[in-house]
């Protein structure tokens, strides 16, 4: 039965709730944290958190743009795939190689730190680039649209874009995950290699030699993009 008034973008029940379930995932992963195999609930904590800074960082600093898709939970079936895939080899891998799994804390370390840079990175540029970032690629300018070039957009050209593919392989590389980390690899260059270039493609048409000469001097901060 509709009603015939338009889906509201922030619906208080779907948010609230939201919120709750991602708190809970979030306080029952630490509250495991005690069992062997801790990096597997670290995962859980790390994937939990992200979702809740996607909208809570938008609806503080992209106020006009939030909506409950910011949660980015629906963020594509490849996305939810590879995340399935991740828990999946992991799991599989804590059954039958369990000291593989517990061995290489130095590599595991190196995810940690990663995924947490990542994610730092990305909430940064959220938050510098204020309401000139969107979760989609807008693709015509409005007069309130200005390049951002200071701050984290001063390192890096695209900082979410970084910070995501850091914060992604960092937490296979935190599972000991060997197949994973190739597949994120994979999809991750991909999926940002096309997302870049028609981004930028648009940021040429809105800022013109602006753009060229800011692409000319800083680099995006992932290899080979
Ligand atoms: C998902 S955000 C990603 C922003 C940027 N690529 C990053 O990784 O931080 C996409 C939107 O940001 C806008 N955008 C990207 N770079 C920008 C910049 N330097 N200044 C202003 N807007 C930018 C694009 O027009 C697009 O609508």
């Amino acid at each position: 039965m509709s009603s015939g008034e338009p889906p509201k973008p922030n619906p208080l029940p779907e948010i609230s709730l939201t919120s709750f379930i991602l708190g809970i995932v979030v306080g029952l992963s630490l509250a495991l944290f005690f069992l062997d195999f801790k990096v597997f609930y670290l995962y859980i904590t790390l994937i939990a958190t992200f979702h809740f800074l996607e909208y809570y960082i938008t609806s503080k600093y992209q106020p006009s743009k939030v909506s409950v898709d910011s949660f980015l939970i629906n963020n594509g079936l490849e996305y939810q795939l590879a995340h399935a895939l991740a828990l999946t080899e992991s799991l599989i891998e804590i059954y039958f190689f369990p000291s593989f799994k517990r061995s290489l804390l130095p590599i595991k370390l190196i995810g940690f730190f990663a995924a947490l840079g990542g994610q730092s990175l990305r909430t940064l540029a959220m938050i510098t680039s204020g309401e000139n970032f969107s979760h989609t690629i807008e693709g015509t300018k409005t007069d309130a649209h200005v390049l951002v070039t200071d701050g984290i957009y001063s390192f890096s050209r695209h900082p979410s874009y970084a910070g995501f593919f850091y914060w992604a392989l960092g937490t296979q590389l935190m599972l000991l995950n060997p197949l994973s980390f190739i597949i994120f690899l994979l999809l991750l260059y991909r999926f940002f290699g096309r997302r870049i270039r028609y981004e930028e493609s648009t940021l040429i048409t809105f800022f013109g030699d602006r753009y060229v000469k800011y692409r000319e001097t800083v680099p995006v901060r992932i290899p080979f993009l």
